[in-house]
């Protein structure tokens, strides 16, 4: 018998995400209650202007209002904190986003938690990267959150799967292993320092990469019937690819996501859910 692959459309994916969000926007409405996210972009880098831009038309197609803070490349620490604490202040915004790399070194952990908990929708606050810790997930991160949405989507059932995870970061690795966890799945994480990577890689029922690094995994890493979750986002040429050899890995895996239109879009679409969520967290009083 000849397995198909699933090809997981992301792109689709979060076009339903969008539709379910307008549905939920649209009862607050009834209330006069509009989702309000604002961004936080410091500098000028031109990756982070288009994932702004995304972002942003994704919640103009999503019933959210969403408004854009631009700092200058030169803010310091105490500059961008003073933004936030204004935005936490106020009452039409429900979400805060503080897009990541900040230029020049500086640090985000402070400014991170600077953010009102309750208005972190990027799941980045450590009482909400805490709770998701101890089981009791709230605001999460958009990309793990993402993996998890599409697999249950996709009815794949996470209790005692083998889950592998390459990359260890704080956006997506780490809050995916302790998301992964909550659900009872084995989980493996492996990074620049993991001594033979193929041979943790082969073991995976769910294989999720976020390095970084075109083409690390290769056809004889995978298991056939593995599903992947490609979470890079690497410029090659004109072109943009992910960190698995898509040609390759396409033909062996269960289901995979492309790059373009995989991981990225689902990730833009838990931030949208993730507003909402806030929101009527927020306003639980005047519904
Ligand atoms: N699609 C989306 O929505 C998103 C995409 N991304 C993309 O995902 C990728 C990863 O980003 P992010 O999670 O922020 O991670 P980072 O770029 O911060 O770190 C990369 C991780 O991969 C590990 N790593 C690097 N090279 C190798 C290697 N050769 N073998 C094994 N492990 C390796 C690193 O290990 P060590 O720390 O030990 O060096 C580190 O844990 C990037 O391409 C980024 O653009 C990120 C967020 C969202
Ligand atoms: N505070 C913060 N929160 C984030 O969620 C965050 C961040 N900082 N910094 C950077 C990463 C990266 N990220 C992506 C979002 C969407 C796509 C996406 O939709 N990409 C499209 C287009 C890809 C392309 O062509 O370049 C796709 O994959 O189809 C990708 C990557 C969110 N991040």
């Amino acid at each position: 018998m000849i397995e198909l692959t699933t090809i997981i459309d992301g792109k689709a994916l979060a076009g339903e995400v969008e539709a379910e969000t307008l549905e939920r926007a649209k009862k607050l409405a009834n209330k006069a209650i509009v989702p309000g996210l604002a961004t936080v972009l410091v500098g000028e880098n031109p990756a982070s202007q288009m994932y702004i831009r995304l972002k942003h038309s994704a919640c103009s197609r999503a019933g959210i209002r969403s408004e854009n803070v631009l700092l200058p490349e030169s803010s310091t620490e105490e500059e961008i904190i003073a933004k936030i604490e204004e935005l936490n202040l106020r009452e039409d915004i429900n979400g805060i986003l503080l897009q990541l790399p900040l230029p020049g070194g500086l640090n985000p952990q402070r400014a991170m938690m600077s953010i009102l908990p309750e208005k972190d929708v990027d799941g980045f606050h450590p009482r909400n990267m805490g709770a998701l810790l101890l089981g009791a997930e709230r605001l999460v991160p958009c990309t793990p959150l993402g993996i998890i949405y599409a697999l249950e989507r996709l009815d794949k059932k996470l209790e005692g799967t083998e889950v592998v995870i390459v990359g260890h970061s704080n956006v997506v690795g780490k809050p995916l292993a302790a998301m992964m966890l909550n659900r009872n799945a084995t989980v493996q994480v492996c990074h620049v320092f993991t001594r033979d990577l193929a041979e943790h890689t082969r073991d995976a029922d769910i294989l999720v990469v976020a390095a970084g690094v075109p083409g690390l995994i290769k056809k004889e890493m995978v298991r056939p019937g593995a599903y992947i979750f490609d979470v890079g986002i690497n410029r090659v040429g004109d072109k943009t690819v992910g960190d698995v050899d898509y040609e390759e890995v396409s033909q062996i895996a269960g289901a995979i996501t492309p790059v373009p239109g995989g991981v990225g879009p689902l990730t833009v679409a838990m931030l949208l859910r993730q507003t909402l969520n806030a929101t009527e967290d927020q306003t639980k009083d005047q519904q």
